[in-house]
């Protein structure tokens, strides 16, 4: 393996700060050929399919590439906007919120985004906090439950860059926030804001992305963590348990995923005479592809032509003020102890002299 060079000494020993948040990532277009770039990225990560890659891989390039490009891009033009994917704008937009929130806080750091697959890259984004100087990266990953699949795949993913650099920063990682008290309180306020506008439901369905059972059974603790945001949720909102339904979705594949799956207990509770239901996404920060056509469309209409009557459908956190501060104070708490206050002194703005000295050059 050959190191890379680093980027120039531009600022002399001052050590600097960087966050990189990190999402999952999304096709660059709604088209067939774009799905088929971002799904055999995605698919291809043994953490997300862990089926021998002898056996998955020609499956993966064989049934699933052919099919399901096409039909997840046109799920996809159903929710894109005239920015792009709605999953990279409401990150671009938290990576400036977050950027303003430490920012008037006291912090001087560098905030970037960066998506686990497709573009831009965990590898590129932690180039360009190297090349701003950063010698401390804290990677905030915009998954509040702990998965494998997910939150473990980032860190696979900022090892591989680490395994090629020569000057490593010293890093931190955020594994998880499922019970933080500003994430609940944003999704609490959320919830209220969306009752003060439209009523309340007979019943709130909290609606997580599955995985497969067999991660639970061998010890992945999102299950635990989706359930235990719920119950603080339900809690803060002052809710009888009766009155909250946790489910999972977004099952991929035939093997049993987490239950109760979502599309189902709809139709189940519709059919049981259920007429109105708010349905919300806590698990998802970012309001997207499963969120808006998976849940908003698929999950309404199933819901509707089961005999539900009205289903209300409660937005992500996206860029909600609430949740800004809290992934701020995340943030704040995941960084105690490093020097955030660093600034770029004029003076430093060239190799030290140490160093101008090792190379045998003058300053
Ligand atoms: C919130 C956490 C997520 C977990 C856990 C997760 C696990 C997981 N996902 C798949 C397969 C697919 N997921 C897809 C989309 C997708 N998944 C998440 C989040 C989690 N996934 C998000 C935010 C999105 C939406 C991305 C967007 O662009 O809007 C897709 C792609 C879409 C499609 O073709 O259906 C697949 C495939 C597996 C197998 C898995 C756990 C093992
Ligand atoms: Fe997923
Ligand atoms: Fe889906």
């Amino acid at each position: 393996m050959t190191l890379r060079p680093e980027p120039p000494h531009r600022h002399g020993d001052v050590e600097r700060v960087g966050v990189l948040l990190v999402n999952l990532g999304t096709p660059s277009e709604p088209t067939p050929a774009a799905l088929r770039r971002y799904l055999a990225e995605f698919l291809s990560d043994p953490r997300v399919v862990e089926i021998p890659r002898i056996l998955w891989l020609p499956i993966l390039y064989g049934i699933v590439l052919s099919a399901r490009p096409a039909k997840s891009a046109a799920k996809y033009a159903t929710i894109w906007t005239p920015e792009g994917s709605p999953l990279a704008v409401w990150s671009d937009r938290q990576a400036v919120g977050l950027s303003q929130a430490l920012q008037a806080r006291g912090h001087r750091v560098q905030v970037r985004v960066a998506m686990r697959y497709g573009e831009p890259s965990v590898a590129r984004g932690l180039d360009a906090l190297r090349a701003e100087g950063a010698t401390r990266v804290l990677v905030l990953p915009l998954y509040p439950q702990y998965a494998s699949a997910t939150t473990g795949s980032v860190s696979d993913a900022v090892m591989k860059w680490s395994a090629g650099a020569r000057r490593l920063p010293e890093f931190r990682f955020v594994n998880e926030y499922h019970d933080d008290t500003g994430y609940i309180d944003a999704l609490a306020e959320r919830v209220r804001q969306h009752w003060r506008q439209h009523g309340q439901g007979e019943r709130l369905l909290l609606s997580f992305h599955g995985v497969p059972h067999r991660t639970l059974v061998l010890g992945d603790p999102y299950h635990c963590q989706c359930h235990k945001t719920a119950r603080l949720l339900r809690e803060r909102l002052e809710l009888p348990e009766e009155r909250v339904v946790v489910t999972f979705q977004s099952r991929f594949g035939n093997a049993k995923w987490l239950e109760p799956y979502t599309e189902p207990t709809l139709r189940r509770l519709a059919a049981e005479g259920l007429r109105r239901v708010d349905v919300m996404c806590p698990g998802f920060v970012s309001d997207c592809l499963e969120t808006l056509e998976e849940i908003n469309e698929e999950a309404r209409e199933a819901f509707l032509a089961s005999g539900g009557e009205r289903f209300e459908y409660i937005e992500c956190l996206n860029d909600q003020p609430a949740w800004i501060e809290a992934l701020a104070t995340v943030a704040e708490r995941h960084m105690a102890g490093w020097d955030t206050q660093a600034r770029l002194d004029p003076a430093q703005a060239s190799i030290t002299r140490e160093r101008a000295t090792a190379l045998g050059a003058t300053i």
